[in-house]
């Protein structure tokens, strides 16, 4: 098994192996399982980075539920408005709604803060977020929908199963951390 690797001539060193993942998904699946029982959850992805990490904890999921993915586009705006963010192919049936957002990982916090904002919108029953990732050192406001976290980890660039540096490293079966 490799344990050094270098993605666009950066070096990066093994973090979390494949079958510490799986075994930490495996976990969080029968917690949802337990949680979500007779709920008909709505799983809402974020792409690109949570694609590796909701298609295998779907595979555990034993509930009625159902799945939609959104990605958040950033682009500059007016002077006045700043940067600007928009949830590209957010659900609008969500009032009511069980929701559980998942994605790979949450740094700064701010994403997660702005796709909470246009869920909370459309008036749904809960919301929980599901990170796989989670870099408390690096958050920036509480996230109290944060309910299911498969690592907190230190607050180092990581790349792999999902995650990319510079557009390459999806497809990673591991993850790996910047040396
Ligand atoms: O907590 P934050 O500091 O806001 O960072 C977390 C966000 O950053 C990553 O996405 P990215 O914008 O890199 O897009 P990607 O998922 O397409 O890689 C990750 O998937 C989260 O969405
Ligand atoms: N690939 C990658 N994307 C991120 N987005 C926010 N934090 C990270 C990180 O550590 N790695």
């Amino acid at each position: 098994m490799e344990t050094n690797i270098s993605v666009h001539n950066k070096e990066f060193e093994l973090f979390l192996e494949e079958e510490t993942i799986a075994k930490r998904i495996r976990l969080m699946a029968i917690q949802l399982n337990v949680d979500y029982e007779n709920r008909n959850p709505l799983f809402i992805g974020v792409l690109n980075g949570s694609f590796l990490f909701l298609a295998d904890l779907m595979k555990e999921i034993d509930l009625a539920c159902e799945t939609e993915f959104i990605k958040i586009a950033s682009y500059h705006g007016t002077s006045s408005t700043g940067m600007v963010k928009d949830a590209l192919g957010m659900p609008q049936n969500l009032k009511g709604r069980d929701i559980v957002v998942v994605e790979d990982i949450i740094d700064s916090g701010l994403t997660m803060k702005y796709i909470l904002s246009k869920i909370y919108e459309q008036e749904p029953a809960s919301v929980s977020v599901c990170t796989l990732l989670f870099k408390p050192d690096a958050l920036k406001e509480e996230i109290n929908e944060l309910n299911y976290i498969g690592f907190e980890i230190p607050n180092e660039f990581v790349v792999g199963y999902g995650l990319d540096y510079d557009g390459l490293g999806r497809n990673l079966n591991q993850i790996y951390r910047a040396v």
